[in-house]
């Protein structure tokens, strides 16, 4: 299966949030959707869901017009939806019938996820007499007991303790394997960089950078190298390599371990190290340059004022 969003607008009043935001996202494969506070990705999710109509662009299932079902979409909210007052069970089953199971299907498939997220013990207890990580493991089986084909999830770890992490880390790997459509929005770089094979970074509404991450890792890390030295921090080496080095290379980024040098296409390694020695740095090491997603992250989006509404919602 493959859903494609094509070219979505969409706007509140005058005002335009996503500015054709076009991305494919295929079963058996993750798909990380990133981007800052108020970059538009809640919204896009909701436009998947139906919740909000786009203006213009198409969603399409395996070239199909796509429009959501509760039986085909499972949905895990930031703001999660299970009411605190009520049991578990009785919520679940409710939830499973409204997506098209009987009963006793609604029954089995209720225990099923519970005993799979280890909370089954808190089936005939009222949501909110649970801690907010097992409440949240309830709040993921209940988003996966109509045995959604698109399993869309945001910040699913949120609150988990790393032994509950590791759960839910096993079930999402299942859930991938099984063949769904899984879309991943998260903040935290790790957790994406472990399911999720493809990505697509919205920035103020627009996508900036999409695909395979491990293309993109490469596209990334080539042309550019690592430096540091043992007499200088990376912030001093930096001012050295910015004011000795400008003909071959620019400082992209510096991290607490080293300087990111982009290197210009005239660039000679051998020039680059021996300019280097004759300013005095001893050299502790220069190396390819292997990108982590928040690396990635950081130099597509993270250079800008944060959405300012956005930020103060965030806090
Ligand atoms: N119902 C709405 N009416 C008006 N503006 C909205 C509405 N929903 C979202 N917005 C605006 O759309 C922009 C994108 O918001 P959205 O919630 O999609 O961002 P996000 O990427 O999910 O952010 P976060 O990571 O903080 O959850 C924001 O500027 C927000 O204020």
């Amino acid at each position: 299966m493959k859903l494609e969003l094509k070219d979505i607008r969409k706007s509140f009043g005058e005002k335009e949030i996503l500015h054709g935001v076009s991305f494919a996202v295929e079963s058996g494969r993750a798909l990380g959707l990133l981007g800052r506070n108020g970059a538009g990705k809640t919204t896009t999710i909701r436009i998947i869901m139906d919740v909000f109509h786009a203006n213009s662009g198409e969603i399409m299932l395996d070239g199909e017009i796509f429009r959501p079902t509760a039986s085909q979409v499972g949905y895990l909210p930031e703001e999660r939806g299970l009411y605190p007052k009520k049991k578990v069970r009785d919520q679940m089953v409710y939830l499973a019938m409204l997506r098209g199971m009987n009963k006793k299907q609604a029954n089995e498939s209720t225990v099923k996820w519970l005993d799979r997220l280890h909370v089954s013990e808190y089936i005939d207890r009222n949501l909110e007499t649970l801690s907010k990580g097992n409440q949240q493991k309830v709040q993921l089986a209940a988003t996966l007991v109509g045995e959604p084909q698109l399993v869309i999830l945001d910040e699913p770890f949120s609150g988990l303790d790393p032994v509950n992490a590791q759960v839910l880390k096993d079930v999402i790997r299942e859930l991938i394997r099984e063949g769904r459509i899984v879309i991943f929005s998260s903040h935290q770089m790790s957790y994406v960089e472990e399911f999720c094979e493809d990505i697509a970074i919205i920035n103020h509404g627009d996508v900036v950078l999409s695909g395979h991450l491990d293309d993109i890792k490469d596209t990334y890390g080539r042309g550019r190298k690592t430096i540091s030295a043992d007499n200088y921090s990376p912030q001093e080496l930096a001012d050295i390599c910015r004011e000795k080095l400008s003909s071959y290379a620019a400082v992209e980024r510096v991290t607490k371990k080293y300087v990111v040098l982009e290197l210009k296409t005239q660039a000679d390694m051998w020039q680059i190290l021996d300019i280097c020695k004759q300013a005095g740095v001893e050299i502790h090491q220069f190396g390819a340059y292997e990108p982590s997603l928040n690396d990635i992250f950081i130099s597509c989006v993270g250079d800008e004022e944060p959405d300012t509404e956005a930020a103060k919602e965030a806090v």
